[in-house]
């Protein structure tokens, strides 16, 4: 299972402090040594973490191929086209979000996405569309041509935090799933069935599969154990372990589990 390391996160406590440490490009050379796949960063509309500056001497800099996430904006498409990352990765994005909520609906804005797709495949840069894993929107984006979709486990990541991570005694708890465990099993067991049932029907459309957001070093493995996922990108996770490990540590430490 390939493994896209996403750094935006040490971004984040640059940003806490708005100054130039740390520096997320410092980080490319730990990520290869620990044999990460890919370096995945998201610039976002709003730069709340990657800016511009970073995103450019990342993809100068990484010996690694680069994901760029970003969001389906003409002037961002522009950005990306002239960064040429190997691949760009369409995601959804609200302004006011603590993070990605869910899937591009790739329905809805069907003619921007394939606007956007061919502008980056003029420019040779492979796509993803960042989905939920839902039936319909692996269809589209078969027929939108694009190499790659990416599997939001966000919801499934909240369930099992709520279910074994002990996130319902916090102020963190997520109050739609503050239902009894047995319950919470279920719906961990059918979100888990709806991911792999996702990932086989886009391989057999010819899509390559990757998965993630909110995977960490307890749930990972009920999601890398399905053979028809490729590749995940994990970010948050990672970076937080390495304030304790170290980041060479932390990659290795997924690495083994998702093997
Ligand atoms: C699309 C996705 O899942 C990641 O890019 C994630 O969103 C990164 O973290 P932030 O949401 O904090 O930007
Ligand atoms: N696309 C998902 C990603 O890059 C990482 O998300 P997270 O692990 O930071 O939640």
């Amino acid at each position: 299972m390939l493994l896209g390391v996403n750094i935006d996160h040490i971004a984040v406590l640059r940003e806490a402090r708005k100054i130039n440490d740390p520096n997320p490009l410092d980080a490319l050379g730990i990520c290869k040594l620990a044999n990460a796949d890919q370096i995945t960063i998201h610039l976002r509309e709003d730069r709340r973490h990657i800016h511009d500056e970073d995103a450019e001497k990342i993809i100068k800099n990484s010996t690694l191929p680069v994901n760029l996430e970003c969001s389906i904006n003409d002037e961002i498409i522009d950005i990306v086209c002239n960064l040429k990352p190997q691949r760009a990765t369409l995601v959804p994005e609200n302004r006011q979000e603590v993070t990605t909520e869910g899937g591009l609906d790739v329905k809805s804005n069907y003619e921007q996405i394939k606007k956007a797709v061919e502008k980056l495949h003029k420019n040779e840069i492979e796509v993803s569309l960042f989905i939920d894993p839902n039936k319909e929107m692996i269809e589209l984006s078969s027929n939108l041509k694009v190499q790659w979709i990416e599997l939001h486990t966000g919801t499934f990541a909240n369930i099992y935090a709520m279910l074994y991570g002990n996130l319902s005694n916090t102020h963190h708890s997520i109050k739609e799933l503050e239902l009894p465990r047995t319950q919470l099993k279920t719906l961990l067991d059918n979100s888990k069935k709806e991911i792999k049932k996702a990932s086989k029907y886009a391989n057999e459309l010819n899509l390559k599969v990757a998965a993630g957001h909110g995977l960490n070093y307890q749930n990972v493995t009920m999601i890398s154990s399905i053979k028809t996922i490729q590749e995940l990108n994990i970010g948050q996770s990672i970076i937080a372990r390495s304030v304790y490990t170290g980041l060479y540590q932390a990659i290795l430490d997924m690495k083994e589990l998702i093997k």
